[in-house]
C-alpha cells in the first residue's frame, strides 16, 4: 500500500477478532463509512477494509480490474446498476497477529475503529441503532413462488429457454445483539464458504456465506471460475463419494458448464484445464462444482479477470440459459428487486490477487430483522414443491445462524 502509515502491528493481547469486528461495523456505521470484512474460503483470517469516501463506478460498464487500486468491489445482481468501490484506507488484518494500517490522513478513523473496539463488550453499542428498521410489508405466498416455477417450465418446453434460477425473499425477526457471533459462527461452519459481510450507505448491511466463487486471479496469473449447481441436503451418513445426482441436477450443472465454455470459446482461450464436476459439501448442503483454470500469462490474455467478469456475470448459476430470455423471464415474475442477491463482491487487487463471489446465502441487515434472499435453477424437469423446498434450505444458512446462537 502506497503512502501508508503502519499504525499498530500486533494488537492480539489487547483485541480480539470479535471486538474487532464489532468496534469496525459499530464506528463505520456510526459516521456512515463503507466497510467490508471477509473471510476466504478454508482461512481462520479475517481483513476489514474501511473506507470513508467509497468509489461509486460507473453504472453501465464492467469494472475494469487491472485498473482499480486495491480494495474490495461490490456489484448488484443487475449488470448496469450502480457498483461500489470500497478503497484500502483503512486495513485490519486478523489473523495469528492483529495488524492495521491506515493511508496518510486517515490515522483518526483507524483510531476511532480500535477506541470503539475496547468498548465493544459494552452491550449499550448497538448495531440495531444504527440501521433503520424494516417496515414488514405483506410477504409473497409461498403459493406464489410454486407459481412462478410452473411458469418456468411451461415456457421452458415452448420456447428456446433451457434453464431459469427464479429467486423468492422473506424478511425474519432477529435480534442483532451478537451479529459478530453470527459472522464468526458462520466461519465456523461453513469452512468452504467465502464469508462476508459489508456496509455501504447505499446498499445498507449484507451478510453472505457463499460456496460459489464467480472468478479469481492470483499472484502467479493463474485465473479461475467455478460452474455451481445443483443442490441435495447433506446426509452424514452417505459418504460424499457415493452421493449421487439426478438427470435434473446434472442437467442443470452442465449447462452452467456450458455458458462458461461458451465465454472461453468467444474469446477464442482454448488452453484451460476442466476439473470436475465433482460433490461439494457447503455446510448441511451439497453442489456440484466443476472447477476451469488458465495461466493468464501462457495464454497472454493478462486482462483476463475483467473480460472474463464481463461474460461471466450473472452466470447461469443465477440467472439461465440463454441468458436474455432468462433475465426477462425473471424481471416479469420476481415480485421483488433482488438488488445484491446474486450479484458479485470480494477483494480486489489485495496483495496481488482478486476473488470476487456470487452473493449467496446472503441477507440484507435491518434494525431487527433480515431480508433473506434465495433461489433455485428451474428446468423442464423440475418439481415445483421441491424447488421450493430448497430454496428453504439455502434461505437455513443465514436464517439459522441469527436463530442458533
Ligand atoms: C441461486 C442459488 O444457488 C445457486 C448455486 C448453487 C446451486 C444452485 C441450484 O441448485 O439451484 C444455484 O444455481 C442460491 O443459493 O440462491
Amino acid at each position: 500500500m502506497n503512502s501508508s502509515t503502519i499504525v499498530q502491528t500486533d494488537i492480539s493481547s489487547t483485541l480480539c477478532k470479535q471486538d474487532l469486528i464489532k468496534g469496525s461495523l459499530y464506528s463505520a456505521l456510526r459516521h456512515s463509512y463503507a466497510i467490508a470484512c471477509w473471510s476466504n474460503p478454508e482461512s481462520k483470517n479475517w481483513d476489514i477494509l474501511i473506507d470513508p469516501q467509497p468509489t461509486l463506478l460507473a453504472e453501465n460498464k464492467t469494472p475494469y480490474l487491472h485498473k482499480l487500486p486495491s480494495g474490495f468491489l461490490i456489484a448488484p445482481f443487475k449488470s448496469n446498476a450502480a457498483k461500489y468501490f470500497i478503497q484500502n484506507k483503512i486495513h485490519i488484518q486478523l489473523g495469528d497477529t492483529v495488524n492495521c494500517s491506515a493511508q496518510a490522513g486517515h490515522e483518526s478513523t483507524l483510531e476511532d475503529v480500535l477506541q470503539t473496539s475496547r468498548l465493544a463488550k459494552d452491550t449499550s453499542l448497538s448495531l440495531a441503532d444504527l440501521l433503520p428498521e424494516k417496515e414488514f410489508l405483506t410477504q409473497s405466498a409461498d403459493q406464489d413462488y410454486i407459481n412462478g416455477v410452473e411458469a418456468a417450465k411451461e415456457i421452458i418446453v415452448n420456447s428456446e429457454l433451457q434453464k431459469v434460477v427464479l429467486a423468492r425473499s422473506k424478511d425474519k425477526q432477529v435480534n442483532l445483539a451478537n451479529l459478530e457471533t453470527v459472522v464468526l459462527n458462520l466461519r465456523e461452519h461453513y469452512p468452504l464458504a467465502y464469508i462476508g459481510i459489508f456496509f455501504h450507505p447505499e446498499t445498507g448491511l449484507w451478510i453472505s456465506a457463499t460456496p460459489e466463487l464467480l472468478l479469481c486471479t492470483d499472484r502467479n496469473g493463474t485465473f479461475k471460475t467455478v460452474a455451481l449447481a445443483g443442490t441435495q441436503k447433506y446426509n452424514p451418513e452417505i459418504p460424499i463419494r457415493d452421493v449421487s445426482w439426478t438427470h435434473k441436477e446434472i442437467e442443470e450443472q452442465a449447462l452452467v458448464c456450458r455458458y462458461i465454455i461458451n465465454c472461453f470459446k468467444t474469446i477464442r482461450l482454448r488452453e484451460y484445464v476442466e476439473q470436475g464436476p465433482r460433490t461439494i459439501q457447503s455446510g448441511s448442503l451439497l453442489h456440484l462444482k466443476t472447477e476451469y483454470t488458465a495461466n493468464t500469462s501462457e495464454v497472454n490474455m493478462q486482462e483476463l479477470g475483467t473480460t472474463m467478469l464481463q461474460l461471466l456475470h450473472p452466470t447461469s448459476a443465477v440467472c439461465g440459459m440463454p441468458k436474455k430470455p432468462a433475465i426477462d423471464f425473471i424481471e416479469r415474475h420476481e415480485q421483488f428487486d433482488r438488488k445484491l442477491f446474486s450479484g458479485y463482491s470480494g477483494p480486489v487487487n489485495m496483495e496481488k490477487e482478486t476473488a470476487l463471489y456470487v452473493t449467496l446465502r446472503c441477507a440484507q441487515v435491518h434494525a431487527n430483522s433480515i431480508t433473506l434472499y434465495a433461489g433455485a435453477g428451474i428446468t423442464a424437469d423440475s418439481v415445483p414443491q421441491k424447488e421450493f423446498e430448497e430454496t428453504n434450505l439455502k434461505m437455513n444458512v443465514i436464517g439459522n445462524a441469527f436463530s442458533n446462537l
